[in-house]
């Protein structure tokens, strides 16, 4: 129940939600549980930003606050966040960030600003300056509090200040092994995607330059800006990645409704994934998953819209966002078997490691300071607490055998280090005392424990070498076998090309095949070749030449003037080889007696089938994640492939009434 000031007693603040039921214990904070009324009607200038600056507020403040309500759940003073070596279990941050009132709210008769800010806590004012009656001061405690509502004043939070204080710590946990996930929720114009993009989503011109650009453009900016020295598996540059992201958002359906002149009418996820090796022999690996989320807004149906299919993409929307808020409430809830209905809409199960899973997970919630919006931005707050309770428990995503070797190695270190100080202090204290037997005892027992654990290293390491080099050796033969695959697609594809010029195939064999040529070159999984073997097929193939080779041998195919050329390998001269061109033109070939046939449905299936039989075989285990991206990117650009190629079986037949 709301208390009037003067009879307010210590610890007797109620949340609204549960009026004149329950009283709001276990308040840590000093300032907020006994702080007498006087301080809650704090002057302007006792409002600081969460860095502690003064905050000038524009409205003045009455001396008759009575009724202050803290609104942070009990669980948050229990919040957790504790490491041990590869877990981190951890409570939701939650940090809400205001936007300055728009021209429609400052345009509003008796529209005022609610919102003040103290630290990390953030102070919704409702029914203030009216002169009569009493107001009420909503008390929320969050992670972290941003106030933006004037870009001009030095205590501003900009976006580089956002994206630093929970952008950046995603970054550094994906870099760390573990997922992390920031997702934005708020009423509809209230500034999600302004934090998560910038301000002008689709054109994103430099990220460098551009101080309005959100947290998703900065993240890409630095996650570049670290892996700048390594090589990078699919995406080549920042720019590339940034292509992607400007696509998204154009493809991202926006509108005009009453309270947005461009409002997000779908959910964006930005999620990237990343896998770190430290070298194949050194072992370390990981993979993490980074998801940037923002969501389309929630909203009142009777304020937002305009038309009909609006009302109905509204729904949609708040349909989803309502299965969050269950989701939400259910983890909040911390019973234990409590039912998550993560299945309950298609937001949540994406989100469901996100929430209440493994990740290390962040919430910004954004909200108007305009007391026209009051019912909303409490609505939002309450939502923004709850989540602040969902513990979260992260785990490293590493290889097991990394994790033993890495455990073992910092077990090694941290004995030597006992052993080192050990004798160290020993030997300067020999000089005064002598060592008595028990000393010796625990010395002993030491540089036993650390020859136990560095043969334990040892034989890890024995382990994942074998282990290492039983694969290799199997993908070795696998490779084998789809090197010959591939050479009867290739000719599958050249007869194809041959026999139907009025069919373009080029693109899909273009995808699928240097996706390929991606696995096969993939460093990993190399076995005979060296680079003079992959210039000559490179060369071989722009020249539309097939060229295949086993271990003593190399063919290459010219089906257009249907000649083979062969030779053995040993005498290819390896060190002097320079010039492709010369190397081709020197080639004695030989004219092919097969006649360019045509194919039949029944072989493309069977072809197919057997390289999708050999990529089969060739999977990597789940633990290898150098490899499992890279054979994704071809399946798919493989079934494409097939696609194209069944269709157009069926195309010539349909028109031509022939096989080919
Ligand atoms: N911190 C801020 N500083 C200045 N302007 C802001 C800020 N936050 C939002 N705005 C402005 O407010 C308007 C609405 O913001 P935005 O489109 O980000 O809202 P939204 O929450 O994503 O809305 P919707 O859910 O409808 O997509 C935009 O014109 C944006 O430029």
């Amino acid at each position: 129940m709301a208390l009037s000031a003067p009879d307010t007693p210590k610890n007797n603040f109620a949340t609204p939600r549960r009026l004149g039921i329950s009283r709001t214990p276990g308040l840590n904070d000093k300032a907020t549980q006994n702080t007498p009324r006087s301080q809650f009607a704090t002057p302007k200038s006792s409002y600081t930003t969460p860095r502690s600056k003064k905050l000038e507020s524009s409205s003045d403040t009455p001396d008759c606050f009575s009724n202050v309500t803290l609104e942070t759940p009990i669980s948050s003073s229990k919040r957790r966040s504790s490491k041990d070596k590869i877990d981190e279990v951890s409570n939701l941050t939650v940090a809400v960030r205001i936007r300055p009132m728009n021209t429609r709210e400052l345009a509003c008769v008796g529209a005022t600003d609610i919102v003040r800010v103290r630290d990390n806590e953030l102070i919704i004012r409702t029914h203030p300056n009216t002169g009569a009656g009493m107001s009420m001061d909503h008390i929320f405690q969050y992670d972290h509090v941003f106030w933006s509502c004037d870009e001009a004043s030095p205590i501003c939070t900009t976006q580089e200040d956002v994206f630093m204080t929970i952008g950046k710590p995603l970054l550094n946990s994906a870099f760390r092994g573990y997922n992390a996930c920031l997702f934005a929720y708020g009423q509809t114009g209230s500034g999600k995607s302004f934090s998560m993009m910038g301000k002008n989503m689709c054109e994103i011109v430099d990220i460098d330059s551009e101080r309005y650009s959100g947290i998703t453009p900065r993240f890409c900016r630095d996650l570049f800006e670290r892996i700048s020295c390594l090589d990078i598996g699919w995406v080549a540059t920042v720019e590339e990645l940034r292509d992607w992201l400007l696509l998204g958002n154009k493809n991202r359906a926006t509108a005009a409704t009453n309270m947005n002149e461009k409002s997000s009418r779908s959910h964006s996820i930005f999620s990237i994934e990343l896998c770190l090796s430290e070298g194949l022999n050194q072992g370390n690996s990981s993979r993490s998953r980074v998801s940037l989320v923002d969501l389309a807004g929630s909203e009142r149906l009777g304020n937002s819209h305009n038309s009909e299919e609006k009302i109905r993409e509204g729904v949609c929307i708040n349909k989803s966002l309502l299965t969050l808020g269950k989701v939400i409430s259910a983890l909040a809830d911390q019973k234990k078997n409590q039912f998550v209905p993560y299945r309950d809409s298609v937001l949540t199960w994406l989100l469901r490691e996100s929430l209440g899973g493994n990740s290390l997970t962040s919430m910004l919630a954004t909200i108007s300071p305009a007391s026209t919006h009051l019912d909303e931005t409490l609505a939002t707050l309450r939502y923004a607490c709850q989540a602040r309770s969902i513990v979260n428990r992260a785990r490293v995503n590493e290889n097991p055998h990394d994790r033993l070797i890495r455990e073992l190695r910092s077990e090694v270190e941290r004995l030597r280090a006992l052993r080192q100080d050990y004798e160290r202090n020993s030997l300067s204290s020999s000089s005064l005392i002598l060592i008595d037997d028990s000393n010796n005892e625990e010395l002993d027992e030491l540089r036993g424990k650390l020859v136990e654990t560095e043969n334990k290293l040892y034989e890890a390491q024995r382990r994942w070498e074998q282990r290492f080099m039983e694969t290799k050796e199997c993908q070795m033969k696998e490779l084998a076998k789809a090197e010959k695959y591939k050479a009867e697609l290739e000719s599958t594809v050249r007869i194809m090309k041959n026999s139907n010029n009025d069919v373009n195939l080029a693109p899909y064999r273009t995808n699928f095949l240097e996706e390929l040529e991606g696995v096969l070159t993939e460093e990993n999984v190399r076995f005979c070749e060296n680079d003079i073997l992959d210039n000559i097929k490179n060369c071989c193939y722009k020249n539309g030449l097939i060229c295949t080779f086993n271990t003593d041998s190399l063919i290459i195919t010219d089906p257009n003037n249907k000649r083979q050329s062969f030779l053995l390998l040993k005498k290819l001269n390896m060190s002097g080889f320079e010039n492709i061109s010369d190397f081709l033109n020197s080639l004695a070939w030989t004219e092919v007696k097969k006649p360019v046939r045509k194919l039949s449905k029944a072989e493309v299936m069977t072809s197919m089938n057997q390289i999708y039989q050999a990529l089969a075989n060739l999977q990597p285990s789940d633990n290898d994640n150098n490899l499992s991206l890279l054979f994704a990117r071809v399946n798919k650009s493989l079934q494409t492939f097939e696609a194209a190629l069944l269709n157009n079986v069926k195309n010539t037949n349909s028109q031509k009434n022939s096989n080919f």
